[in-house]
């Protein structure tokens, strides 16, 4: 039987294939920024270890950022007020600078998104491992290749041995076939699917997206569609390489070239699922079928065409009731009444950009629209590119003029809108049509109301101050427009083609640059190998349980964004369910919620009766404050992988039952307030009469980790010859993979810095 596309990258990165209870994949490259990488230098520095591959290592700067003009930026200290937020920003300047990692740094016009840097400069290739401690790594998969995503324990053990533990995915093929209509984007088929396979319809899985649809797509709009595909549950996404893929990748910095681009080229003609693959699921899509699309409830997958009215709970009541309730929650919190129309919904934002949507293909979808017309009276709209050079290329093209022209705000690059940590936040009861990803409750602003939308339809809201279907505003193109010519306003005013950052970013190659060579950069020391930290040990656990029933609880709920600014790993328990445990303008307790009840507000064990907890972001600060609040465990019928993983690297025992009688019966016991017994050894759980309810299944490995205390890193280090021999022979296999990153020149010999920049970040 033939393999897919992501079993051969997969097997090409295991560094002993003969280890199936760890197995650990080799990374190519890493990326890094802000947000969860404090905590991972820090546990770095606190065992003495080194990060082993700075030179397969890039940093950059975005969910923190502000998002104002920079014309007077000298340095981040000066530059960023919120002194959280400044700090993480300086602690990874200094990071960076201690470990020779280059850094694209806010005076430098290469910063942005993470994800929306690394494609653009080439730095993600087909075939090979890219991770990033972010949800939205799947982005990178739109080249070709396997984007992992973890969080602070992963980046911490990348760093320190430039591998991941990654147990083999199932493989779901989800095939798109035809043309699509005026108006519809990769947003509306990244909704479309959401709204067909649910939030968790692809846990335990990787996608691959193919059919003549995504074939006819750009590069951009295959990014849209990877990136999020974690709000399926996938554990990541790619596309096989193809022309769109080449021709996206020729020229750009961190790609090869000469005989090594020949040699890449044919390598990379070869990366696709073989025809007779193993396919553990398949979704097949009509792209007639895809009408413009928003999202008007609180999960990623409540989806309606434009065309559409807002549900019904009413409709599910006796025959789904939890369902009910969880469509009744979110039209209170979004302030809709159901059977409304989608286009009645008045909006008071407008907010294009994030890693899904703000490259320079999404800035002329938007400018298209606005071109000619202006922001409705009462609405404020905001444009924020991705990166640096997006928002060049876009001035470039004057589109800049045509959206401030038609009252956009014109701002600099970062996370901004998309989650609510830096100071562009919504306020309560405020709602945004927004080109991001996620929907949660107080996603971008405690209170605010999010609803999802390609950016051409966020462009419509802003002119008509309503949800507006775009195809009656303007004859629209399509998401699968590439290397043509756009039409603006009747005049042909820009190519779709090459962006001029690659003519830049190709000088970077031809400028001499010592080139360091050493085959294996910083050697960890002999005496690092073991851990001072480890995790807290877990055996036999009885305590009362908190009794939760609700579905899809996601880490934004569980941690909202602004509390992401910590530099360490504790102290998050009392924003633990922030929405869910206090009035947000009073901040007062809600007494109706468990955890503010005795004895749950001392429970160790979380009993959730709804599935796929934990899902959205990959923020290992969710289960920081779950176990800081207290608790150890958590039993639930399933989990999103990420936070599943996240779990047994900090000692929180996450117990999946999948039998609905048996976690009855557990939630029954929490509910009664009687004490469950958790007890790992037996792998079972018993009532507190010693009787037991269910027996539980564990990985192997978490289960050895958590009965002993053991860390992950400290393991792996005992395979580092392995690490050894297989990173010899990936550098003579594909040379072009390594020696890159160093090559990466300063901004101001590339003419990308800020004039008034202090010239700190320059190594
Ligand atoms: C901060 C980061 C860990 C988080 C993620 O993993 O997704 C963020 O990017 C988000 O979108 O919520
Ligand atoms: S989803 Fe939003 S916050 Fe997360 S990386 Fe993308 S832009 Fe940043």
């Amino acid at each position: 039987m033939g393999l897919t596309l992501y079993d051969k990258i997969y097997n090409a990165h295991l560094v002993d294939p003969t280890n199936t209870t760890a197995p650990l994949q080799y990374i190519d490259a890493h990326l890094i920024f802000e947000v969860p990488t404090p905590q991972a230098f820090d546990g770095l520095r606190r065992n003495k270890r080194s990060v082993r591959r700075p030179d397969l290592t890039l940093a950059t700067v975005d969910h923190n950022v502000p998002t104002d003009d920079r014309s007077g930026y000298r340095d981040a200290s000066s530059f960023l007020t919120e002194p959280a937020a400044r700090k993480q920003v300086t602690l990874l300047e200094k990071n960076v600078a201690e470990h020779g990692i280059k850094y694209f740094g806010m005076s430098d016009r290469r910063q942005g998104i993470v994800h929306v840097v690394g494609p653009e400069q080439g730095l993600t290739l087909p075939g090979s491992v890219i991770f990033c401690g972010d949800s939205h790594t799947p982005t990178h998969g739109a080249v070709g290749a396997l984007a992992i995503s973890g969080s602070v324990t992963e980046i911490e053990h990348v760093l320190a041995t430039q591998t991941v533990l990654q147990h083999k995915f199932k493989n779901f093929r989800v095939r798109v076939e035809g043309d699509l209509g005026p108006g519809v984007y990769s947003k509306d088929i990244i909704l479309h699917l959401l709204s067909k396979i649910g939030t968790a319809g692809a846990t335990g899985y990787i996608i691959e997206f193919c059919g003549s649809t995504i074939r006819n797509l750009s590069m951009e709009a295959r990014m849209v569609l990877c990136n999020m595909s974690i709000e399926g549950g996938a554990r990541t996404a790619l596309v096989a390489p193809d022309e769109v893929t080449v021709e996206y990748l020729q020229g750009r910095p961190l790609v090869p070239s000469g005989e090594d681009w020949d040699k890449a080229l044919t390598y990379w003609r070869t990366l696709q699922s073989d025809e007779d693959a193993h396919w553990d699921y398949t979704v097949d899509i009509n792209a007639v079928d895809i009408v413009p699309s928003i999202t008007w409830g609180t999960s990623p997958d409540d989806v309606i065409p434009i065309t559409g009215t807002i549900p019904d709970p009413a409709d599910l009541d006796g025959k789904d009731d939890i369902r009910a309730a969880a469509i009744r929650r979110s039209l209170k919190y979004m302030g809709l009444q159901a059977n409304m129309r989608a286009t009645d919904i008045q909006i008071d934002r407008v907010f294009i950009g994030s890693c899904t949507n703000s490259r320079i293909e999404d800035i002329r979808a938007a400018a298209r629209v606005a071109s000619g017309r202006t922001v409705a009276p009462r609405v404020y709209a905001m444009v924020v590119p991705g990166s640096g050079l997006v928002r060049k290329q876009a001035e470039r093209e004057g589109l800049d003029t045509i959206l401030k022209k038609a009252g956009f705000d014109w701002r600099e690059p970062g996370c901004s809108m998309c989650l609510a940590m830096n100071p562009d936040k919504l306020a309560p009861g405020e709602r945004c049509a927004s080109t991001t990803n996620r929907n949660f409750e107080g996603r971008q602003g405690i209170g605010g109301r999010t609803h999802l939308l390609s950016p051409a339809m966020a462009a419509a809201a802003a002119i008509t101050g309503h949800m507006t279907d775009v195809r009656e505003l303007v004859a629209t193109g399509n998401g699968s427009l590439s290397n043509t010519q756009l039409t603006l306003g009747g005049d042909k005013v820009m190519s779709a083609g090459a962006v001029t950052v690659q003519t830049e970013a190709t000088s970077t190659n031809t400028l001499s640059q010592p080139v360091v060579d050493e085959a294996f950069p910083n050697r960890p020391a002999e005496e690092s190998k073991i851990s001072v930290d480890g995790i807290p040990k877990f055996d036999i656990l009885s305590s009362v349980a908190a009794p939760f029933d609700m579905q899809n609880i996601n880490t934004d709920l569980i941690i909202p964004g602004e509390f992401l600014k910590t530099v360490t790993r504790t102290g998050l328990g009392p924003s633990l369910f922030r929405e869910l445990r206090y009035d947000p303008i009073t901040i007062q307790e809600i007494p109706e919620c468990v955890l503010n009840q005795e004895p749950w507000r001392h429970a160790q064990i979380l009993v959730c009766t709804g599935a796929n907890f934990g899902c959205g972001s990959s923020r290992e600060h969710a289960v920081w404050a779950l176990t800081d609040f207290g608790f150890r465990c958590v039993i639930a019928p399933s989990f999103a992988s990420i936070f599943f993983n996240n779990a047994g690297k900090n000692g929180l025992l996450a117990i999946a039952i999948d039998d609905a009688k048996a976690l009855g019966l557990v939630h029954a016991e929490a509910m009664a307030k009687r004490n469950v017994v958790v007890d790992l050894p037996n792998q079972e759980i018993r009532d507190s009469s010693g009787k037991r309810i269910v027996r539980f299944n564990v990985d192997p490995y978490t289960k050895h980790c958590l009965l002993n205390g053991l860390d992950d890193i400290s393991s792996t280090l005992v395979s580092e010859d392995k690490i050894y021999a297989f990173e010899t022979k990936q550098k003579a296999t594909f040379p072009w993979l390594f020696n890159r990153i160093r090559k990466l020149q300063p901004p101001k010999r590339l003419g990308l810095d800020l004039p008034g920049a202090k010239d700190l970040l320059e190594w």
